[in-house]
C-alpha cells in the first residue's frame, strides 16, 4: 500500500490527540497538516495544545503548526484525506468546504451521520453502505466525499449485534449506557458534577443511539439507505469513569438461539479477514467482538485495551426475564469509539480503491501533480 498523507481538523481535541497517537507509526498514512480553531491557528502543536496522552507526543507533530481550518490560505499543501474531530455545528459548516475542495473527509462528527447520501460505516458491520458516496455531489466534481463514522455507544454496540441480526434477526432492543467523561471531550464535565456522582442525561445521546443503530444494521436499496426494521430503546448515564463506554443490552431475537450459540457466533466472528479480497488491515483488530467467562466481566479497568482498544468485550450472557438474553458490553470511545474507527474507515476505502482521486477533475493543476495521492 502507497503511503498517503493525512490530514486532521480538531487536532487539539481529545479524538484529536488519538488520531495523532494511532498515527504515529501507520503504515499507509501520515499526517502533514493539522488544524483546529482560529484560536490555534498558527501555533506549534506543542503551544496549542495540552496533550493528554499517556504515550509521548511525538517531536515531529509538536514542532508543527497549525494551519488555518479552512481548504484555502494553507501554509504546506492540502492532503486530500482529511480526518475531522470537531463539534456537530463547526463540522457541519467546515466539512462541506473540504469535501467541495477535493478531499475524502472521513468524519467522527454526527453532522451528515444520517445524511441520505452518506455512508454511516463500521466496515466489520456495512461496509457495503461505502458505495453511496458516489451519489454524492462533490464526488462527481472534485472527487471528495465524506464518510462518517457511528457515536462512540452505537459502534461498540452494533458489532455483537451485527452477529445476532445476520443469524437470527434482532426484534427489539434496550440499551443502558454508562459513559465515560472522555466521552465529553476536553475539559468536559465539570469534575464537581461527576465525582461521586452519575448523570442520567447526554444531550442527544439516546436519539442518536437508536437512529445510528437503525442505519448501520439496515441495506441499501437502489443506492438509498434501508434502517434495519428492530425496534431500539436507549438510556444514556454518565459516570466518574476516564475511558470506556460500558452497556446493558436486553434483546429479542426474531428466531430462537442458546447461550452457547450465541457465545460461538460472537467468537467466530472475523469478517475482515473472510474472502478472496481478504485484506489485513492495520487497525482491524483479530477478533471485533471478544467473550469474556467472568461473572464480573467486563469492566473498564480490566478490559479497556482489549484488541488494542478495537475490540468491543463482551459478557454476561444470560436470559432476559423480558426479552431473550441480556449482556453488558464494553468498548473504547475514543478508539473503536472515535479516532479508531475512522482510521479503519480510512483503511478501508484505501483498499476499496476509494482514493482514487485522479479520475476526477482535478481541484486545481498544483494539487493534481502533488505525489501525494498519485
Ligand atoms: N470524545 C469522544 O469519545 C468522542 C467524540 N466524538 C466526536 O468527535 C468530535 C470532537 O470531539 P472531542 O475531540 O471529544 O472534542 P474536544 O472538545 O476535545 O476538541 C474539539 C476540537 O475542535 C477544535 N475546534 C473548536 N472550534 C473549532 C473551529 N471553529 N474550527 C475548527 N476546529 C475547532 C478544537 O480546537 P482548539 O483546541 O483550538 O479549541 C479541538 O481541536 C465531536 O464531534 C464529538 O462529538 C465522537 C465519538 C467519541
Ligand atoms: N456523546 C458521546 C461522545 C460523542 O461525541 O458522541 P457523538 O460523536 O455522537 O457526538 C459521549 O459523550 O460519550
Amino acid at each position: 500500500m502507497e503511503r498517503r498523507q493525512v490530514g486532521i481538523l480538531g487536532a487539539t481535541g481529545a479524538v484529536g490527540q488519538r488520531f495523532i497517537q494511532l498515527l504515529a507509526n501507520h503504515p499507509w498514512f501520515e499526517i502533514s497538516w493539522i488544524a483546529a480553531s482560529d484560536r490555534s491557528a498558527g501555533k506549534t502543536y506543542e503551544d496549542a495544545c495540552k496533550w493528554r496522552l499517556s504515550t509521548p507526543l511525538p517531536e515531529r507533530i509538536a514542532k508543527m503548526v497549525l494551519q488555518p481550518n479552512v481548504p484555502e490560505g494553507s501554509a504546506v499543501e492540502l492532503p486530500r484525506i482529511i480526518f475531522s474531530s470537531v463539534d456537530s455545528d463547526i463540522a457541519k459548516e467546515l466539512e462541506p468546504k473540504f469535501a467541495a475542495a477535493g478531499c475524502a473527509v472521513i468524519s467522527n462528527s454526527s453532522a451528515f451521520r444520517m445524511g441520505a447520501d452518506v455512508p454511516l460505516v463500521v466496515p466489520e458491520v456495512n461496509v457495503d453502505h461505502l458505495d453511496v458516496i458516489e451519489q454524492q455531489a462533490t464526488r462527481k466534481t472534485s472527487g471528495g466525499y465524506i464518510v462518517t463514522n457511528p457515536n462512540c455507544c452505537a459502534i461498540g454496540l452494533v458489532l455483537p449485534l451485527a452477529v445476532l441480526e445476520q443469524k437470527w434477526g434482532i426484534e427489539k432492543l434496550f440499551v443502558s449506557t454508562m459513559q465515560a467523561v472522555s466521552g465529553a471531550g476536553y475539559p468536559g464535565v465539570a469534575s464537581l458534577d461527576i465525582l461521586g456522582n452519575v448523570i442520567p442525561y447526554i444531550k442527544n445521546e439516546e436519539e442518536k443511539l437508536q437512529e445510528e443503530v437503525a442505519k448501520l444494521l439496515g441495506g441499501v436499496n437502489d443506492g438509498a439507505f434501508a434502517p434495519g426494521d428492530m425496534t431500539v430503546s436507549a438510556m444514556c448515564h454518565r459516570v466518574p469513569v476516564i475511558d470506556g463506554h460500558t452497556e446493558a443490552v436486553s434483546v429479542k431475537l426474531k428466531k430462537p438461539a442458546t447461550a452457547e450459540e450465541i457465545i460461538a457466533a460472537w467468537r467466530a466472528f472475523k469478517p475482515l479477514h473472510q474472502g478472496a479480497d481478504a485484506t489485513h488491515l492495520p487497525s482491524a483488530p483479530d477478533s471485533p467482538v471478544v467473550y469474556e467467562e467472568g461473572v464480573d466481566r467486563p469492566q473498564p479497568r480490566l478490559d479497556l485495551e482489549t484488541g488494542n482498544g478495537m475490540t468491543t468485550t463482551v459478557g454476561r450472557l444470560r436470559p432476559c426475564t423480558l426479552f431473550d438474553w441480556k449482556f453488558t458490553l464494553l468498548s473504547h470511545n475514543t478508539i473503536r469509539g472515535a479516532a479508531g474507527a475512522a482510521l479503519l474507515n480510512a483503511e478501508i476505502l484505501a483498499v476499496l480503491g476509494k482514493f482514487d482521486f485522479r479520475k476526477y477533475p482535478p481541484v486545481n493543476s498544483a494539487r493534481e501533480e502533488s505525489s501525494v495521492n498519485a
